[in-house]
């Protein structure tokens, strides 16, 4: 069994490398072996274009991938969630893909003739077959932007555009977008680092969020790797 476990940086995921390390019966370049499966460990950067080209290379017929993790903080829209939570993202969605009209709104590529096709549902909504619905994580609607929210124009903009986005991260829909494409299965875990509102990086809790993303990773990880 092949497993990706992927995160936009390296410190998100550092501490269950140094767990997978550990544990490990060799290792060559990226990929970590275990008795019974094989683990890689990709960073694909932040933001949709490189998290789509590195999956766009790992995905290859020749050596299939049967189970994606992606692993990283987010933004938490939805107010009830907690700083630090882990949540299970079951589907996703881009949210400034389009046109900006006059007034500075989005117009979704539907609206100018191209409404959403396979992988995507009618409504623009990705969502991938996995194991997701085993895990003790709260499930989410998650929303992926190119740019961070960070203003309370925007932020109402998102809210009014896409009411039902719960968390918001910057690669969450192309990770999505390549396991539907490349019929693998695909495990979204985000921890939240922040709510999403006007720019307040001082309110950002990062240690924490990446010390519960890395607990609730091994905790997932840790039935295949004995
Ligand atoms: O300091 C900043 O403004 C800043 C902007 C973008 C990313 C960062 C990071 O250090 C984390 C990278 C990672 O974080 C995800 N993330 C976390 N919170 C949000 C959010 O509110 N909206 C969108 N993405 C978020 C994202 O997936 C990045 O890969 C710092």
């Amino acid at each position: 069994m092949r497993i990706l476990l992927l995160a936009a940086t390296p410190p998100e995921v550092l501490p269950t490398v140094q767990w997978l390390r550990q544990r490990s019966t060799g290792s060559r370049e990226n990929v970590l072996s275990f008795p019974r499966c094989e683990v890689a460990v990709a960073f694909g950067g932040i933001g949709s274009m490189t998290t789509a080209f590195t999956l766009g290379q790992i995905f290859r017929p020749d050596a299939p991938v049967n189970l994606a993790i992606q692993a990283g903080v987010g933004g938490a829209l939805d107010r009830s969630l907690q700083l630090g939570q882990v949540v299970n993202v079951v589907s996703d969605r881009t949210m400034d893909l389009g046109a900006e009209d006059r007034d500075g709104a989005l117009l979704q590529p539907a609206a100018f003739g191209f409404p959403p096709a396979h992988p995507f549902r009618e409504d623009g909504v990705l969502i991938p077959a996995g194991p997701s619905a085993i895990l003790p994580y709260p499930t989410v609607a998650g929303g992926t932007v190119n740019r961070t929210t960070g203003s309370a124009t925007s932020l109402q903009r998102i809210k009014t555009d896409f009411p039902d986005v719960q968390v918001e991260s910057m690669e969450g829909a192309a990770f999505f977008y390549a396991c539907i494409s490349c019929e693998v299965a695909a495990l979204q875990l985000r921890s939240i680092s922040n709510y999403v509102e006007p720019r307040n990086r001082d309110a950002w809790n990062m240690p924490l969020a990446i010390a519960n993303l890395n607990e609730a990773v091994q905790r997932v990880l840790a039935p295949f790797i004995q």
